[in-house]
């Protein structure tokens, strides 16, 4: 395992953005890695800079300064339509409030990262199908989202991040606005694709009950990593 390559590696990362005439440092010098199938937890007081870090990581975003490689790839120095066409295969993305296209049927919400790659129906259809499948909603793939419970609408959600089959789950606050038992299921649920897919999880988070479920907790302050914050690790 020690000397597995990290899947993840940020190095030095500074994220300043600019406010009419003010700066604003949100990332200060940041460095981290993430191993292979390792869910990791983000945490830290609002405006601390976990979003902007996860976007800087999903490619969303690019460093003021520093560099960010995810696989062998090194998405700092990657344009804008570098980065849309790489975070479409690299990237599963999962969200608070679920971002799901309340015209669309669950199926079709799921088919969407899909339709930007080359592939025929028939393999569309089959990993539409294999995704709906694994979060248990075979049963609820022509229902729309407003037909379905949060947390209905967060494997959806879960369904639509895994169906590219990408190297790396970013997830921001994935269980904010569900009640106790739905998050649980949740969490339940991200744990199966880290154990039975192996999947890398980045997992941005004010909840402590997600944090615990988590190989790794990383604080962050201020932009910048606060020492010896792992205490939350599971193992
Ligand atoms: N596009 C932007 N333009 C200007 N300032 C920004 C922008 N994006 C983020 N910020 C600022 O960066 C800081 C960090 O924001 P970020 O969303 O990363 O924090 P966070 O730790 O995720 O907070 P929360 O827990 O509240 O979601 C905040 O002060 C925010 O106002």
């Amino acid at each position: 395992m020690a000397s597995e390559q990290p899947i993840v590696r940020v190095e030095n990362v500074h994220k300043y953005f600019t406010r009419g005439s003010e700066r604003v440092d949100v990332l200060n010098g940041l460095s981290l890695e993430v191993r292979p199938c390792e869910t990791l937890g983000l945490m830290g007081p609002s405006g601390s800079g976990k979003t902007t870090l996860l976007n800087l990581i999903a490619g969303l975003d690019r460093p003021s300064s520093g560099e960010v490689w995810v696989g062998s790839d090194r998405i700092s120095t990657m344009n804008e339509s570098q980065l849309a066409r790489w975070r479409t295969t690299a990237i599963g993305f999962i969200f608070q409030f679920y971002h799901l296209l309340p015209v669309l049927s669950a199926y079709e919400n799921v088919e969407l990262p899909l339709l930007l790659l080359p592939m025929s129906a028939a393999q569309r259809r089959q990993q539409v199908t294999t995704a709906l499948e694994l979060v248990g909603l075979e049963n609820r793939m022509s229902h729309r989202p407003g037909q379905l419970s949060g947390g209905q609408q967060q494997r959806v959600g879960i369904a639509r991040a895994i169906v590219t089959d990408p190297l790396l789950i970013v997830a921001d606050e994935p269980t904010g606005d569900l009640d106790a038992k739905s998050a649980d299921e949740i969490l339940n649920l991200m744990e199966e694709l880290r154990s039975g897919l192996q999947k890398t999880i980045i997992l941005v988070t004010h909840d402590p009950r997600a944090a615990q479920r988590t190989d790794r907790v990383l604080m962050l302050d201020k932009g910048r990593l606060v020492d010896g914050a792992s205490s939350l690790t599971r193992h």
